[in-house]
């Protein structure tokens, strides 16, 4: 097999996408392929071609990530990675990470995330588990909801989803929420289009998107749902489904506007269930409602994060508690991070260096991206065996010191 790795043209774009499209054994809508064409970062998409086949795609785009302590962190996103099934278990993708890690670097770029069709892919190249989505099926029918005070007050009204003036609106929510959060991306130009995509094949007999504001009195917006209804009859009567697509709301009085806008949900004529694919796992319904039990909760691998430059990285994001731990890095794919690193910080900022100090935790990269954004404990990890203590109590440091009290949360793929 003689195969090139190139970085892609725009006059390759249609045959690098089909191949893609293929890998995943589905058809695009017009709409989605024109979206993806104009979002591809072209001198960050590699395409490895036989002749005049491409058979193997990756690329990257450039966004900026919440990291614990509210700063916005440039990072490479991973995506649209394939090899095509003629082509398969024979290193085209070792070589396409290989590849794409070393522009990452070049670039300057701290951290690498993705997120995977299959879990089990990516942490051979380094990548952690940084966040995991919920999904939940709420039999509406039989849970009640109890919401606070002053929900009352907040008016919800109907608006258009592609009205440009409500669509302005919903973003501008979403911009003020991203910081509050680790593992938010801010949007950049032309990813809001995402948000809005509603392509007919996607709906399931589901009604188009629909959009609900919350308002104070006063008129100020103070979130948004996005959902579609989907109409069901059983011999007993309605049984229709709400498929919620997005909820935001922030602000002093976020608790009251997003229990408005859940109640909303919860009680929409003729449903009986409430389906949501996509929400943080400390999400505030859970907290408002009698009985989690019949919400069919299920936990998702979601964000996966790979730190390709760990000094870089680390020092990036902020500290809840006081730490002063030097870490062993094992990094096999990214030989560079390897080694002892010195990280001293807390509330304020960080520093992390090489030290030639004797190690108090040693761990591979995988599990510094897995609790890299707060999500997932160090000293889980150590009890699970992936973490290693070298000095007593330094585990317990570290891990309270990495934790975050916001569950950290991707809300859209790329
Ligand atoms: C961020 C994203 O875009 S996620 C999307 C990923 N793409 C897809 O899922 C589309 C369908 N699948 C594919 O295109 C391909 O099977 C890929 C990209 C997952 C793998 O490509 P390949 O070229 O076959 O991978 P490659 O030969 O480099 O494999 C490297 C190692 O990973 C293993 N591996 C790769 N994919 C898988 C998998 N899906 N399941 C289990 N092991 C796998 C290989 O067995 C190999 O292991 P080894 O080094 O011990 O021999």
């Amino acid at each position: 097999m003689t195969t090139e790795l190139r970085v892609l043209t725009p006059a390759e774009w249609d045959t690098f996408y089909a191949s893609l499209e293929r890998a995943f054994g589905v058809t695009e809508s017009q709409e989605e392929r024109e979206l993806f064409r104009d979002l591809t970062e072209f001198d960050r998409t590699i395409g490895v071609w036989d002749g005049a086949g491409c058979v193997g795609t990756a690329g990257a785009f450039s966004f900026r990530m919440t990291v614990p302590g509210g700063a916005s962190l440039p990072v490479a996103a991973v995506t649209m990675v394939s090899v095509a099934a003629t082509h398969r278990r024979r290193g085209v993708l070792t070589t396409m990470m290989r590849r794409q890690l070393d522009d990452v670097r070049a670039r300057g770029e701290a951290v690498a995330v993705l997120v995977a069709s299959e879990p089990v892919i990516y942490g051979r190249f380094g990548y952690g588990v940084a966040t995991c989505e919920m999904r939940a099926e709420i039999d509406t029918a039989r849970v009640r909801l109890s919401v606070p005070d002053g929900t009352d007050d907040v008016r919800l009204r109907y608006a258009q989803v592609t009205d440009a003036d409500v669509h302005r609106t919903c973003e501008e929510i979403y911009a003020a929420a991203v910081p509050g959060r680790p593992g938010m991306m801010a949007r950049q130009p032309g990813w809001d289009r995402l948000q809005v995509l509603d392509p007919e094949k996607d709906r399931e007999g589901a009604t188009a998107l629909q959009c609900v504001l919350a308002e104070d009195p006063d008129g100020t917006v103070l979130g948004f749902a996005r959902f579609r209804v989907k109409p069901q009859w059983s011999a007993a009567g309605a049984d229709g489904v709400v498929v919620l697509e997005d909820l935001e709301a922030v602000g002093p009085r976020a608790p009251q506007a997003a229990a408005a806008l859940w109640r909303f949900l919860f009680d929409l004529d003729l449903t009986s269930k409430l389906v949501s694919v996509n929400r943080p796992c400390d999400d505030t319904w859970l907290h408002l409602v009698s009985d989690t039990r019949r919400s069919a909760l299920v936990l998702r691998d979601a964000l996966h994060v790979r730190l390709v430059d760990v000094g870089a990285a680390l020092e990036a994001r902020t500290y809840r508690t006081a730490v002063d731990v030097v870490f062993e890095v094992e990094d096999a794919f990214c030989p560079w991070n390897e080694g002892r690193w010195r990280l001293t910080g807390d509330a304020k900022g960080a520093v992390c260096e090489r030290t030639t100090d004797p190690a108090d935790v040693a761990l591979s990269v995988r599990e510094l991206g897995a609790a890299y954004l707060g999500g997932f404990s160090l000293a889980a990890l150590a009890a699970a065996g992936r973490v290693r203590e070298l000095r007593e109590g330094a585990v317990a440091q570290a891990a309270a010191a990495f934790g975050s009290d916001v569950a950290p949360w991707l809300p859209h793929g790329f």
